[in-house]
């Protein structure tokens, strides 16, 4: 997939461009959907299948407290990416670009730069200052200028749409399974290991793997999951805990992972947790004995659930390794 991180570095329009825009937080099954019918056009046009996006998400610009993410960006261009996009074009999106006319981003945008010969989006897509750039705006500039517009459906997995505003609050509540099915893959969480109390291997018996939240990051309800962890080409399986650790008192969140059957230093390493089900919610123990006791209990739990998905594991894990 190329990418272009500014309209500017795009010097001429490309052969049959279907273009879709969003913000595709989380790359749900919604989004994917629109990503499938974008590729599925070209394959018949031998055309140039276009995604655009915009970053930060303008939310995060035009929300004075921002917005919680369910994807990073890195991880939202990779999900495009499988989704078979020959081409990305990320907007930086600032408070001067929001008052962009939706004529302009039509005319000098989809027109003039990407030469849009066929434009889909969702059932509910609206752009550009004061939301005027919505389907009916978009049909009629589609008639002046010669590119009919898809309208993709909602999408709905048993009765309920996929948003990626429900997806956030089924992360926040734990509903790991749900949103497994409404992202169409395990939510996951990335970062890089930090060091931390040093306790974990030393007085509890269980080394942890710390990864520490952004401002911007959406954070899972806090207590202990079983996990899926993805180091260095290799898949895990491991027991994570999202809290303030209060048995140690402590006053900073982290989401601390004991991975199984692994033994090596990863300070400063990239680690990539999928959260597969919660399992009980963070407590404050009389001290490590205990708290290692109560460990010991889950990892035995953690265990038989990853046992019991293995096969989906093994699969899930050949597509994130690569
Ligand atoms: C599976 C698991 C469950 C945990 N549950 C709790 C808990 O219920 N309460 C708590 O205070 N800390 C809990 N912890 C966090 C430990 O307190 C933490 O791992 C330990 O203090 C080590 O911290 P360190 O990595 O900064 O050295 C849990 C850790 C793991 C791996
Ligand atoms: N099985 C394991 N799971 C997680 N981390 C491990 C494991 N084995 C070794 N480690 C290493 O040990 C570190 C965690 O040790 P820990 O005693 O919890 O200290 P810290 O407080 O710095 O997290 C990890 O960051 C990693 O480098």
């Amino acid at each position: 997939m190329k990418i272009y991180r500014s309209p500017d570095e795009i010097n001429h329009p490309f052969t049959n461009s279907c273009v879709t825009i969003g913000n595709f937080d989380g790359v749900h099954t919604g989004h994917q959907q629109l990503f499938a019918t974008v590729v599925e056009k070209t394959k018949t046009t031998k055309g140039t299948s276009i995604a655009i996006t915009f970053d930060p998400h303008p939310l995060q610009v035009l929300m004075p407290d921002g917005i919680k993410l369910i994807s990073t960006y890195a991880q939202k261009e990779e999900l495009i990416e499988k989704a078979g996009i020959d081409v990305l074009l990320v907007i930086p999106f600032t408070r001067e670009f929001a008052k962009t006319t939706a004529e302009s981003f039509v005319n000098d945008l989809l027109v003039e730069k990407l030469g849009v010969k066929e434009l889909v989006v969702g059932y509910d897509y609206a752009f550009g200052k004061g939301r005027s750039g919505n389907i009916e705006f978009l049909r009629k500039q589609g008639e002046i200028f010669n590119f009919p517009v898809t309208v993709v459906d909602a999408h709905y997995i048993e009765g309920e749409l996929v948003s990626s505003t429900k997806i956030r609050e089924m992360v926040r509540e734990g509903q790991m399974a749900k949103t497994r099915i409404f992202l169409g893959r395990n939510y996951q969480i990335r970062g890089t290991v930090q060091v931390g109390k040093q306790r974990g291997g030393k007085v509890i018996g269980f080394p942890t793997a710390n990864l520490k939240f952004n401002e911007e990051d959406l954070v899972p309800k806090h207590g202990v999951y079983v996990t899926q962890v993805v180091y260095g080409g290799r898949c895990y399986g491991g027991i994570l805990n999202i809290g303030y650790n209060p048995t140690f008192d402590e006053k900073q969140l982290v989401a601390e992972t004991h991975i199984f059957d692994f033994n090596e230093d990863i300070y400063g390493k990239p680690l990539k947790v999928n959260l597969l089900k919660f399992l009980r919610s963070e407590r404050k123990f009389a001290g490590p004995e205990e708290l290692a006791e109560q460990i010991i209990k889950d990892v035995a739990v953690a265990k038989q659930v990853l046992q019991e998905h293995a096969v989906e594991l093994v699969m899930s894990c050949s597509d994130q390794t690569e």
